[in-house]
């Protein structure tokens, strides 16, 4: 199998069937995933209901008091509240945080098991159950039903590079799954005066589920050097000004339009698909042929927004290291050897105010 020599490409979201044949699928994702590093999954097995009354009782677990959503805080484990323009995703180019409000759902881990110990692992924060009497059973299915879709995609994933397709499933049995409801304010988006519902950013683990309502505001950044401003990239974009800023600013006023060699692109809404994207562990997995690919939110109709991301991440311990069929004596690796924990620890801590790193039995203040 050939790879693509110029990223610029196959630069469209794909749907992809994921009721086709398996070989075919395979096939169709690692098309996309060296395109735009997006696509959308239909046939995917879980059910609408579930979508919606997830969705339902994400918006009423937003409507809670502040002072209720604020007793659930993000705390060590980076589970909980995160509270509107609390995390600012593009330092550089944000004049204040994003206009979005989230909680961080994940594996729940007993407070006092061994693995509890380890970074964030630990017990979910959840409403109180008398006044929200569904949340925590409806959340937690759609949580499982995409954990058992990861698992699919993990596969396929695996296909896709030429791998068996139990490859990555190791990394995969204590994973760090987080769930992330997001409810973006009505405030509209000014990307010339640095206000975004979330800023620019490349996803951190292996792949990111989105569910979104029917508002639009998912952008990607589609170009002939997407790849070169995507994961480890990013960090020297935000402390060097990176060269998407400087497009950014020519573009401002006239979104959409093409600047410089590059765009943002809409990725719409369609009823029933998830979307796909990949993060920068995979890109690193990969030495860069699959994208972890730039995107953001901004809010162009003055609608409030409600998504729900679910992050796909390894064991806290798998080594993110170039897979030897990503690389060759042309071609030696890109990326360091890294681990999952680490590689998220320094994500979290450096893009949340409110996140200041593990503390942990021992360690504490
Ligand atoms: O809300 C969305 O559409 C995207 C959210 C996102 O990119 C993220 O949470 O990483
Ligand atoms: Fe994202």
């Amino acid at each position: 199998m050939g790879w693509p020599n110029a990223h610029a490409t196959g630069q469209a979201v794909p749907v992809i069937d994921l009721g086709l044949p398996e070989e075919l699928v395979a096939t169709h994702i690692r098309e996309a995933c060296t395109g735009s590093g997006f696509f959308y999954v239909t046939n995917h097995g879980v059910p609408q209901s579930l979508v919606d009354d997830t969705f339902q009782q994400q918006r009423q677990l937003f409507q809670l008091p502040m002072s209720e959503k604020m007793a659930m805080l993000q705390n060590e484990n980076n589970r909980g509240y995160t509270p509107f323009r609390e995390e600012t995703l593009d330092p550089v180019h944000q004049t204040h945080g994003d206009t979005k409000e989230g909680f961080y759902f994940g594996r729940e881990v007993a407070a006092d098991s061994e693995e509890s110990k380890k970074p964030l692992h630990g017990p979910n924060q959840w409403p109180d159950p008398q006044r929200m009497p569904h949340y925590r059973e409806v959340t937690w299915q759609y949580y499982e039903a995409l954990y058992g879709l990861g698992m699919r995609l993990l596969r396929l994933l695996a296909l896709s590079l030429g791998l068996p397709g139990g490859y990555f499933a190791p990394m995969f049995d204590r994973p760090m799954v987080t769930l992330r409801p997001l409810h973006y304010s009505g405030e509209v988006s000014d990307p010339g005066a640095g206000v975004f519902g979330a800023g620019a950013h490349t996803d951190y683990g292996m792949l990111t589920i989105l569910a979104t309502d029917d508002t639009p505001g998912l952008q990607i950044w589609t170009g002939p050097d997407v790849a070169s401003r995507s994961a480890s990239n990013i960090s020297n974009a935000n402390s060097g000004g990176g060269s998407w800023g400087e497009r950014e600013g020519a573009g401002a006023g006239e979104e959409g339009a093409a600047t410089a060699g590059g765009r943002w692109r809409d990725v719409e809404p369609i009823a029933g698909a998830f979307i796909i994207n990949l993060g920068d562990m995979l890109e690193r997995w990969t030495n860069g042929r699959y994208r972890s690919t730039l995107h953001r939110v901004i809010n162009t109709s003055g609608r409030e927004r409600y998504s729900i991301a679910f992050f796909f991440e390894p064991n806290f311990d798998a080594e993110v290291a170039v897979l030897p069929v990503c690389c060759g004596p042309d071609d030696p690796p890109r990326y360091p050897p890294t681990t999952a924990g680490q590689h998220l620890l320094d994500k979290y801590a450096a893009t949340h105010a409110g996140y200041h790193g593990p503390v942990k039995k021992g360690q504490e203040k």
